[in-house]
């Protein structure tokens, strides 16, 4: 079976006018990458690294200015309508008409896809069902709360059957127990076989969703694998200082000698350790600090996340980047 989704070298620019002034945003510099069959792949980074430009091109919306991609086997640039007719796309703004019912929306999406009134209503009544939507289905999609409304757009993003369904932030806005039972239906939708490709910025989303995923940062991949084997790349503990004096860089260079520690990263004020076993170094850790009289506010150890990957890739935090702080 051929790979759901191989993408080759993409690429896509932007001509932006700024003060009478013209120049380029390159939004995405040459992705390659591949999804398997089956997967769900998130593709995760901060604001702006291009994730919703590469997933557009994917979904035949943007054209592509360099490179290509084969999706279910079809030539992105050179078999788009084959390539739309096994896709399904929810993007960030939702396609769902707000005047119209669940039911209504479901209804007219089947037709646009050529299917008869008939099977337009057993697809629907299918996807009611799977969504748990059938209770409101005959409500206008304006009283919806957020999770339902987000439940019917990847509803309509599923009518056509697609093989690959692309998820554009899917559960951003969601409180946590909508985000958790989004989780849960699009794992659903995985174990009846349709792959999913979903972009994201939420580190735990990422985690907890994929089989594999890819960090995505000025418009470059720069780390591709499962969330576990990206977690271990980072081998051992990271212990966390927070330094009270203005003296980081100092503290860093003391910190970095110690031979319990194999890498050290400093953000700001927050100075990070690596350690093979963060319980049995953390009492080192503090004997040092103190008699080397460096003050801290605060000391944490936990196992690396994806945002450690991050940092250790591109030297800067995702969480920050993302909030606008870096
Ligand atoms: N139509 C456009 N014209 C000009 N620049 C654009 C256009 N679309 C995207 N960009 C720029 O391309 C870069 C990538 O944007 P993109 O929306 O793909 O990022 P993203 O990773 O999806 O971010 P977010 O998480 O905020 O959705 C950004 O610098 C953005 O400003």
């Amino acid at each position: 079976m051929p790979n759901a989704i191989e993408i080759t070298e993409l690429r896509k620019s932007f001509a932006v006018k700024l003060k009478g002034r013209t120049s380029t945003v390159e939004a995405v510099r040459g992705v390659t990458l591949s999804v398997k069959s089956g997967e769900i792949f998130g593709f995760l980074g901060p604001n702006g690294a291009g994730k919703t430009t590469t997933l557009r091109m994917l979904t035949t919306l943007l054209p592509v200015d360099g490179g290509n991609a084969a999706i279910c086997g079809y030539d992105l640039v050179r078999q788009p309508k084959e390539v739309r007719r096994h896709i399904g796309y929810v993007g960030q703004l939702g396609g769902a008409d707000m005047e119209a019912t669940g039911r209504e929306n479901l209804i007219l999406a089947g037709r646009l896809y050529g299917m008869n009134r008939h099977d337009a209503r057993n697809r629907t009544n299918e996807l009611l069902d799977v969504f748990e939507l059938t209770e409101l289905a005959d409500r206008v999609v304006r009283t919806y709360s957020g999770g339902q409304k987000r439940r019917l757009e990847i509803a309509l993003g599923m009518i056509n059957r697609p093989k690959v369904l692309f998820l554009d932030e899917p559960t951003t806005g969601l409180d946590p127990q909508n985000r958790a039972n989004l989780w849960e239906q699009i794992r659903k939708l995985q174990e009846g076989g349709t792959t999913i490709f979903l972009t994201t910025h939420y580190l735990d989303e990422a985690d907890a969703l994929s089989d594999r995923l890819a960090i995505m940062d000025y418009g470059r991949i720069v780390a591709e694998g499962t969330p576990l084997a990206l977690k271990n790349q980072i081998s051992g503990d990271v212990i966390q200082i927070r330094l009270s004096n203005e003296e980081s860089e100092q503290a860093k260079l003391r910190l970095e000698k110690l031979s319990f520690i194999h890498e050290t990263r400093l953000e700001g004020d927050n100075l990070y350790l690596y350690a093979n076993d963060g319980a049995r170094t953390l009492p080192r850790v503090f004997e040092f600090l103190e008699t080397e009289g460096i003050r801290t506010q605060s000391i944490t150890i936990s196992t690396p996340s994806l945002d450690d990957v991050f940092l250790k890739q591109t030297g800067r935090l995702l969480r920050d980047v993302k909030e606008g702080i870096a």
